[in-house]
């Protein structure tokens, strides 16, 4: 059975380990390892980031906590009933989520948040068994492009079939359904790119269509 998380110290991406090992002597006490899914075992709806960011992620070992795009990603699903409990950018706050699990297509936080193809490639291995693992999933939401086509390719999809766009509904071959969306980063959102409203609109219909 394929492994769901790479090793504490997975040598897969030299430049992701040699960075790794950089922040383990610059931030002994952050996480610093490969960050795994986190959520309901239960799932129906899987969401797809990107990677961990610095001191978000990869800090406190949680996706998106401690990040920006936190913020707004864990309001949304509250809203949506989705999530309850308190948010607190630490991994051992009281937050939980219902229905969902979030999972990043690459594992381990990446120089400038950007990951590279063979570095997105090598992590897919993960993303795959993972994908496999929560079973009872009918609906994704892939957050930004990258996200979307590491999916599309982990579920052997074909990407020409299904082009990114944020808002767009896709019905996949397997039966599940794909929710498109911009990610959620600060940059996004402090530009326009991404309004609090666009955002809830797809996760308000990805909750919807969960649970119908
Ligand atoms: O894609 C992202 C962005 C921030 N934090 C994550 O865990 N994933």
């Amino acid at each position: 059975m394929p492994e769901i998380n790479p090793p504490h110290d997975c040598p897969l991406c030299p430049r992701l380990a040699e960075f790794r090992h950089a922040n383990r002597a610059l931030y002994p006490d952050f996480f610093n390892a490969p960050v795994p899914p986190w959520g309901d075992e239960r799932a129906r709806l899987v969401i797809v980031g990107l990677a961990p960011g610095l001191k978000g992620a990869n800090k406190t070992g949680r996706p998106f906590t401690g990040d920006f795009a936190g913020d707004l990603l864990y309001a949304t699903l509250k809203k949506f009933g989705l999530a309850s409990g308190e948010f607190e950018a630490r991994a051992d706050d009281s937050l939980q989520l219902h229905n969902v699990v979030i999972v990043n297509g690459v594992r381990c936080v990446p120089p400038q948040n950007k990951p590279t193809g063979p570095e997105i490639a090598n992590c897919r291995r993960f993303l795959s068994a993972a994908l496999d693992h929560f079973e009872t999933t009918t609906a994704y939401v892939a957050l930004g492009r990258i996200a979307h086509d590491t999916l599309l390719t982990t579920l052997h999809e074909r990407r020409a079939s299904f082009p990114f766009g944020h808002g767009a509904e896709h019905h996949l071959t397997s039966g599940r359904h794909l929710f498109d969306s911009y990610h959620c980063s600060r940059y996004n959102t402090n530009t326009g790119v991404l309004t609090t409203e666009m955002f809830e609109d797809v996760i308000g219909r990805a909750a919807a269509f969960i649970k119908g």
